[in-house]
């Protein structure tokens, strides 16, 4: 079992993986007289094999990394890769293995405070092979392992947005929406972010080229797009991605990695699709007219194309919704209550950590582990999927009752 003590451990410089080499040590005290502020609360080295991480300070807006190397003669600044965790008001690191170090935030909410430097990892191997330089890279952990995304498609005016809206509004925290990009102005009621992100063509055009985006198509004249950070962050939240796009969308999607359910809404006859696209009253009689014209050709694309998995027939919407909540297996047992979990809570700037094999354990202040509460939280490592350069996914958080093997096994082992 490794246990973080927190400051005495910065200070003291405890070595997690067996001994440290003497020569780490001698270099990690000659950081003293080398500017390097090893004492600081906010620096943390953390020793694996015959290197020390010094992870700590900030550094471009994130927080900074440092390694000594001795066989390079000292400290070296890494190339960092990943997605970097911004400056923080403190942290706890703890080595899982030889390849990834954790890294808890204090101050954070345990959602965006759950971070994994990579020091040895096949990833980090590679990139140092490319870029001939010492190399880290930072994973953000994340719950991850909701179940697959839907793809909602039908012609503008069949009632799509007005389904997920109903499904969003039954199952908050069931269900996310993958905010898609796209070129075409804001509705009145429209909010940048929320609804779309709404830009400019040539911004798009650039990030489309530089591979942001998981598809993207031309629409009704506009361009429209899903980025590949739009469905990561829902997933990252844990929670069911929401895709409405239109047929090409659904193409590129069916074509791409993303494993994905398919739903093609379809109106109950074209005069009551016109109905409706005049009664929301948001397009020009130009734009309309456009939309009902290539309403006929979604419709017999979504039909043929062999794309879709589920075909929803859309007359009467009570009807409509409650077939779209069967196909997604939501009958009548399931509660739209969030599970309780420790989700959201935040970390106290005083938290510590210890590591039991596969778990950790957050200590959120209170000294007396014997004693455990509510304060107690719980993550099993043996779950995580992916790494650096994007998410670590499947980090799975639960709250720590004063009973649980898990407790047992730490009073004895401490
Ligand atoms: N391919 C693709 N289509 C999208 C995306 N976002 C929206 N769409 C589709 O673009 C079309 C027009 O959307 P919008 O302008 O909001 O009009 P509405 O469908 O009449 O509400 C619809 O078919 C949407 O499903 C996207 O990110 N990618
Ligand atoms: N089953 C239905 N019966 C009558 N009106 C509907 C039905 N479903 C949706 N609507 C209405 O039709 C209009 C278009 O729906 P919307 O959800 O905006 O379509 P989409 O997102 O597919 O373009 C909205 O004014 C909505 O209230």
């Amino acid at each position: 079992m490794y246990v973080d003590q927190g400051e005495s451990r910065v200070c003291g410089i405890e070595f997690s993986m067996g001994e440290a080499p003497a020569f780490i040590e001698d270099d990690l005290q000659k950081g003293f007289s080398n500017g390097f502020d090893l004492k600081s609360k906010d620096s943390t080295p953390t020793v694996i094999g015959n290197k020390a991480y010094l992870i700590g300070g900030a550094d471009d807006e994130s927080i900074r990394v440092q390694v000594l190397d001795h066989s390079r003669g000292g400290w070296v600044n890494p190339t960092v890769l990943g997605t970097k965790p911004k400056p923080c008001k403190g942290h706890s690191a703890v080595p899982l293995n030889e390849g990834q170090i954790l890294v808890i935030q204090k101050g954070s909410s345990i959602d965006d405070g759950v971070w994994f430097l990579e020091v040895d990892t096949q990833y980090v191997r590679e990139q140092r092979k490319i870029l001939g330089t010492e190399v880290v890279a930072w994973s953000k952990g994340v719950k991850g392992n909701a179940e697959k995304p839907v793809v909602i498609s039908g012609p503008s005016g069949v009632g799509k947005g007005t389904l997920i809206s109903m499904l969003m509004k039954e199952f908050p925290s069931m269900f996310g929406f993958s905010v898609s990009h796209t070129t075409r102005a804001p509705r009145n009621m429209e909010m940048d972010g929320i609804h779309y992100h709404f830009t400019e063509r040539s911004v798009m055009e650039k990030d489309i080229k530089d591979g942001k985006f998981l598809e993207f198509a031309s629409v009704h004249g506009n361009l429209y797009g899903t980025s590949v950070e739009a469905v990561e962050v829902v997933a990252d939240a844990g929670k069911r991605c929401i895709l409405d796009i239109d047929v090409q969308g659904a193409r590129s999607v069916r074509a791409s990695s993303l494993e994905a359910i398919f739903i093609f809404v379809s109106p109950p006859s074209m005069e009551e699709l016109e109905k409706r696209l005049r009664a929301r009253g948001t397009e020009t009689e130009e734009q309309i007219l456009k939309r009902l014209r290539n309403a006929q050709a979604e419709m017999e694309q979504g039909k043929s194309s062999g794309i879709f998995d589920h075909f929803l027939y859309n007359d009467n919407l009570e009807e409509c919704y409650e077939n779209l909540k069967e196909l997604l297996g939501l009958d009548g047992n399931v509660t739209a209550a969030p599970k309780s979990s420790p989700y959201g809570v935040d970390l106290p700037l005083d938290l510590s950590i210890s590591k039991i094999d596969q778990k950790i354990i957050i200590n959120r202040g209170n000294p007396e582990l014997k004693t455990a509460t509510k304060d107690l939280i719980g993550l099993d490592l043996s779950t995580l999927k992916g790494g650096a350069p994007r998410r670590t996914r499947g980090l799975n958080v639960y709250a720590i009752d004063s009973f649980s093997d898990e407790l047992n096994g730490f009073n004895q082992l401490s």
